[in-house]
Formats: C-alpha cells, sequence, structure tokens
C-alpha cells in the first residue's frame, strides 16, 4: 500500500479534484472533515479550544462557530499557530486510523486531501505521490471570495495563511492545473488516475511491520534465553 498527498491552496480545488478521484472509485480521507470531527463537543480538542479561546467562539448549541474561529486565526498567526498546535495531532491520528481502515480493506493506495500537507510536514515524508491542485492567484481569490462570501481582504488573508501555492507546485511530484474548465481538470484527473494505479512503489509499511515484530520476537527468544540460562 501506499499514500498519496493530495493538497493545493485555499480554494484552488482540492475538494473538485478529489471529488473526481472519489468518482474513480480511489479511496480519499478529507483533512476537513476530520478536522471538523475532532472539535466536536466533548472532545479533548474541544475541550483545549474552549479553554485557550473562550465561551465567544461557541454557538448557542455548544458547537464551534467556525466563522467566528476563523475570523481569529486568521488574522492572527499566533492564534493560529495555537488552533494548529491543539488540532493537528488530533488530526493526524485520526487520519492514521482511516488509513489503517483501508490498508485493511486492502486497498492499493489512498489519497489524503490534506490543505497543509507541506506547512506541516508531518505526513510529507509517508507519501509517495504528491499532487497539487493549482489556479492562479486571481482564479483562487475570486472563486474563494464567490465561495465562501468573503470580502476581498478576509480572501486574502486566508490565502496568506497558507505556503504560496506557486511555491506548493514546486515541491510536488504531480501538478493538476485547475484555472481553467472542470473538464479539463478531469482529463487530467484521469491521467493521474492511470499513473496512481501503475504505479508500483510501496510504502515499506509491510517491511517496516514485518521488521519490527521480527525484532520484538527475537528480543523476546533472547530474553527467554537469558532468563532460562
Ligand atoms: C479555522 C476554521 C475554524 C475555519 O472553519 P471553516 O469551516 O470556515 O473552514 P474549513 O474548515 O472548511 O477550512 C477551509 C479551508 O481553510 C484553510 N484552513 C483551515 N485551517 C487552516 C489553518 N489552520 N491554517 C491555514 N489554512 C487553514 C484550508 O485551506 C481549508 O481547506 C477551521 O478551518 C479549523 O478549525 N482549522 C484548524 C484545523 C486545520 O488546520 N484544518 C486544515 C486541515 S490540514
Ligand atoms: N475548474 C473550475 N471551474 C470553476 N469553478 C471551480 C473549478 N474548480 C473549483 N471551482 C470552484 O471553486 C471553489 C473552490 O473549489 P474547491 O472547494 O474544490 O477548493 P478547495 O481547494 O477544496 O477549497 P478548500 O481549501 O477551502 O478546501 C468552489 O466553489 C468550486 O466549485
Amino acid at each position: 500500500m501506499f499514500l498519496v498527498g493530495l493538497t493545493g491552496g485555499i480554494a484552488s480545488g482540492k475538494s473538485t479534484v478529489s471529488s473526481q478521484l472519489r468518482g474513480l472509485g480511489c479511496p480519499v480521507i478529507d483533512a476537513d472533515v476530520v478536522a471538523r470531527r475532532v472539535v466536536e463537543p466533548q472532545t479533548r480538542a474541544y475541550r483545549l479550544l474552549v479553554q485557550y479561546f473562550g465561551q465567544d467562539v461557541l454557538l448557542e448549541n455548544g458547537e464551534i462557530d467556525r466563522q467566528k474561529l476563523g475570523q481569529i486565526i486568521f488574522t492572527d498567526p499566533e492564534k493560529r499557530r495555537m488552533l494548529n498546535s491543539i488540532t493537528h495531532p488530533e488530526i493526524h491520528r485520526a487520519m492514521l486510523k482511516e488509513i489503517l481502515y483501508y490498508f485493511i480493506r486492502g486497498y492499493r493506495y489512498v489519497i489524503l486531501d490534506v490543505p497543509l500537507l507541506f506547512e506541516t510536514r508531518r505526513l510529507t515524508h509517508l507519501m509517495k505521490h504528491t499532487v497539487v491542485v493549482y489556479c492562479d492567484p486571481a482564479t483562487q481569490l475570486s472563486r474563494l471570495m464567490q465561495r465562501d462570501s468573503l470580502s476581498r481582504e478576509e480572501a486574502e488573508q486566508r490565502i496568506a495563511a497558507q505556503m504560496p501555492l506557486s511555491e506548493k507546485r514546486g515541491l510536488a511530484r504531480h501538478v493538476i492545473e485547475n484555472s481553467s474548465l472542470r473538464e479539463d481538470t478531469h482529463r487530467q484527473v484521469l491521467r493521474l488516475h492511470t499513473a496512481l494505479d501503475d504505479s508500483t512503489e510501496y510504502l515499506p509499511i509491510r517491511a517496516v511491520a514485518v521488521a519490527a515484530i521480527a525484532g520484538l520476537g527475537g528480543l523476546f527468544l533472547y530474553m527467554v534465553k537469558l532468563l532460562t540460562s
């Protein structure tokens, strides 16, 4: 099994591409969806968030007021760092559980849709393939403003909270150009799907598992020998 990291900038088209990949039968783990789950009321991350940001970031029903929290963290790097330090470990733990689920079900690869893949780095070294969904800055800005009903300033703040998309495209093994029609994007997604299906590289996850078991087994036998001699 191997892992595919799908990333890009905010509103560059990651969800659009990942839904096209899902349509081709690929398993996709969406970090944004996982991120919503790990901050549900009564979770550890939720308690830490309320402890740090206060009750002001809660809705009447006790759930996180995502709009208000977004306004706070996209204008304050220190508060964004705190939010990331609370949520990212939980997000990564939850994603690893989902990866194990697909591993057990025998999938050859799993696609992880992770907006901050290159920013957090913690997962990057596990990826055998990395894919950046790119679109030009003007298109990204207008799509974000339109989709989330943001002012130009708010949209620019959110874009500035991430590594520049032009930098990300230079780090990725595959780039999907998503500045024009969805049909053009889909043609690239079909080529990417073929490349992934043809990819025979394996993340040494099995090798690591076998080595760990063999190592532990050898250690156990050594201990038994020591104790019985
Ligand atoms: C800030 C929050 C409350 C805003 O919620 P909202 O529903 O408005 O946006 P949503 O969660 O759908 O995220 C939309 C996009 O914002 C960007 N984004 C989200 N969090 C961050 C962050 N900490 N830093 C930079 N960009 C971010 C991503 O491109 C994401 O795809 C929310 O994004 C959040 O809890 N972020 C912290 C967790 C996180 O880092 N998620 C990214 C997954 S790697
Ligand atoms: N090729 C395209 N043509 C026209 N609109 C597009 C195209 N690709 C994406 N969009 C639109 O642009 C917006 C952002 O796309 P999408 O939600 O897929 O981006 P994203 O990278 O997943 O965003 P986020 O970082 O917030 O998760 C959406 O409203 C989507 O419908």
